[in-house]
């Protein structure tokens, strides 16, 4: 059976192949070492260990998706980012695919010149040519989805992500995916409540996957998040960070429904 991943996937290296006949690989690779060194977001993540104020937030700018359609229009997706940075977000996170989720790279384009702080390069990433690109469009962290990859791809893609000097959040939704993640050496692995084989969303999976996600990775918690009380529920099951989307793009003050998840871990 195709699930939504794979006809996610399909889609989306269609539209790669687009883009390579217009910027041809040797070009993405040149764009790539010519962009300005990547932020650590390693260490924007990893920062609320050391810190009172807690869980830190990637908050996304996310248009549309498969399983809600659209959610918000976003025609300034910079104005969107500065709202998400001057509340307290610690990376921000976009999502550049164009068919499910109405994303970009000119969004990410918008977002890096519009901030100072790590950003997610948020797609499908199947091919090389995408790390390249992540990172010539000031991609700071890209998104790696195990479901997605084997392990001879994911093991690569881990180490074409480090030597362009961007992090990878390693995202995984079982047991078995969070332990393939850390054997081929993540630093940073989120766990998403949304199963992206069905598009169903159990908040409570995080505590079930928290116990398997070791110390010393950075641990992410995605998806799900309708109020401040899941953001902390996510903090007292040891999670880092939490990435927030929908609750975001939806809320007509952004700035100010960050500021109460970001505090929701003192509560
Ligand atoms: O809108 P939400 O429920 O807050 O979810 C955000 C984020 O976790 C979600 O967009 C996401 C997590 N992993 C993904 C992989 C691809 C696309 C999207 C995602």
């Amino acid at each position: 059976m195709v699930s939504v991943l794979d006809s996610i996937i399909t889609g989306v290296r269609e539209d790669l192949q687009a883009r390579r006949a217009l910027i041809p690989h040797e070009q993405i690779v040149a764009a790539a070492a010519a962009a300005a060194p990547a932020l650590d977001a390693h260490a924007a993540l990893l920062a609320g260990r050391a810190d009172p104020h807690g869980v830190r937030i990637i908050a996304e700018v996310k248009r549309s998706s498969p399983s809600k359609g659209a959610l918000a229009e976003i025609p300034d997706p910079a104005r969107l980012a500065r709202s998400y940075q001057d509340g307290g977000a610690a990376v921000i996170s976009v999502l550049t695919e164009g068919r499910r989720f109405n994303g970009s790279l000119a969004d990410l384009d918008a977002v890096r010149a519009a901030v100072e702080i790590p950003v997610l390069r948020k797609d499908f990433m199947v091919e090389e040519y995408q790390f390249y690109e992540a990172r010539a469009h000031g991609a700071d962290l890209v998104l790696l989805i195990v479901a997605a990859l084997e392990d001879e791809k994911l093991r690569h893609f881990l180490a074409l992500t480090h030597e362009l000097g961007m992090e990878a959040l390693v995202e995984a939704h079982t047991e078995e995916e969070i332990a393939r993640a850390v054997a081929l050496g993540a630093k940073i692995v989120g766990v998403n409540v949304r199963n992206l084989k069905t598009l169903e969303v159990d908040v409570a999976h995080y505590a079930t996957m928290a116990q398997h996600l070791p110390a010393d990775v950075v641990r992410i918690a995605e998806s799900g998040v309708t109020s401040a009380q899941v953001v902390a529920d996510y903090a007292a099951q040891g999670a880092d960070a939490v990435l927030v989307g929908e609750a975001l793009v939806k809320d007509g003050e952004p700035e100010t429904a960050l500021r109460s998840f970001r505090s929701a871990s003192l509560v």
